[in-house]
């Protein structure tokens, strides 16, 4: 039986909002759409593997098709299979997309890598007829647990939102099923966010929890201001305060915010993560990693982060990924996350579930769909089959 990828295409789309964070807004927002054709045939259909670049750093089309898409096409085929010769070898073909490329200075060819390293394992797992969350359980000795943590993320700055908008947009989250949400801090002035705070508290109550998110605005100085306002709250976490490097910064917040920090959905090597691991100061005991494989390079290399946690005496169920993709849904299934984002209202048709699966109590159970199941999501997969037409 042959396996060989015959294609590889790509498609940028836009994923734009009037949304903003304390960095950016999403007004030209746009994601990557990769479908890794094959040769290999399933129940009379041809396997096709899609992936896209979760969201948060725009489409990659200029590397996917003038660097790493003829890598992969220009590669002996036979170089390219698993010991077996049955199936596609996703770290084969994970090296022979990284060859001539020097170490360090990750740039955003860690998004093109992991969009098309997402489509790939998609391709591997439905070869092998199977949904990617056995697949990996299965490989790692593990496992799998269908049922995975879910939070609502939202609570954007966006024109003529007020506080009783925002406090209906957090009911509607509760109301779908989850009991933890998530809002944007440091896009206005301190006081200001104390109350934004202050009226999601009030409207969630007791039975739900809040996490804050200020994607790497502040400064030390800011961001140990909000620590100290935050802390008389029972957050969730507070997420990203300082610029994503600023390692020192993380570990001088740890001395003045004992309840859970979160950070990393902007760390794309399992090198980053390391550095934030050892010089951080981020506790094991409390708080969460949130590397993104979409964004850092694929699944190969998050097997190789999750081997750095393990190192640096972490577990995966500190893990909490952020962009909202089923990728990430089957990774925590079968290799034990603590859970995964979810963006209710954004972003769409590129995150959330297949039709039909609910949040019940913050968790969802995973379908089992061969792949990464987007086959089982009809607004996605319109726009991956158009590709692959
Ligand atoms: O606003 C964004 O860029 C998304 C983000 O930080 C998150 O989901 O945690
Ligand atoms: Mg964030």
């Amino acid at each position: 039986m042959s396996v060989r990828i015959v294609d590889v295409r790509e498609v940028t789309k836009p994923i734009s909002s009037p949304i903003r964070n304390a960095y950016i807004d999403f007004t030209k927002m746009t994601t990557s759409l990769v479908a890794v054709v094959t040769d290999v045939m399933r129940e009379g259909k041809r396997v096709v593997g899609y992936g896209f670049n979760s969201n948060g750093r725009y489409g990659q089309g200029g590397l996917i098709r003038e660097r790493f898409a003829p890598r992969l096409l220009e590669a002996d085929p036979k170089k390219l299979l698993d010991e077996g010769g049955d199936n596609l070898d996703p770290d084969k073909i994970w090296a022979t997309l990284m060859s001539n490329e020097k170490p360090g200075g990750h740039g955003e060819r860690s998004v093109a890598v992991g969009t098309i390293d997402m489509a790939v394992w998609d391709a591997v797992a439905k070869i092998a007829g199977k949904p990617l969350f056995r697949l990996l359980a299965e490989r790692h000795g593990r496992n799998a647990n269908p049922r995975v943590f879910v939070y609502a993320a939202g609570g954007y700055y966006y024109p003529g939102k007020d506080l009783s908008a925002l406090r209906g947009e957090m009911r509607g989250y509760l109301d779908r099923g989850y009991n933890v949400v998530k809002m944007k801090i440091g896009g206005a002035p301190i006081e200001e966010d104390r109350q934004r705070i202050e009226a999601v508290l009030n409207e969630i109550g007791k039975g739900a929890q809040l996490a804050v998110d200020a994607n790497g605005r502040f400064d030390l100085e800011t961001a140990i201001a909000y620590a100290k306002m935050l802390r008389d709250y029972p957050l969730f976490w507070y997420e990203e305060a300082g610029d994503p490097l600023d390692f020192q910064l993380q570990a001088a917040l740890a001395e003045f915010y004992p309840a859970p920090m979160a950070t990393g959905e902007n760390l794309f090597s399992h090198q980053d993560a390391r550095n934030l691991l050892r010089y951080g100061g981020m506790r094991p005991d409390r708080d969460w990693l949130q590397f993104d494989c979409a964004l850092s390079y694929g699944l190969c290399e998050y097997q190789r982060t999750l081997e750095v946690l393990k190192i640096q005496g972490w577990s995966p169920s500190r893990c909490i990924p952020h962009g909202g993709h089923q990728m990430s849904l089957n990774i925590a299934a079968g290799l034990g996350l603590g859970g995964n984002e979810s963006y209710p209202d954004l972003f769409q048709p590129y995150g959330g579930f297949p039709d039909g699966v609910r949040v019940e109590n913050g968790h969802i159970t995973m379908p089992d769909l061969p792949g990464i199941g987007f086959e089982g999501k009809s607004d996605l997969y319109a726009e991956m089959k158009a590709l692959a037409a």
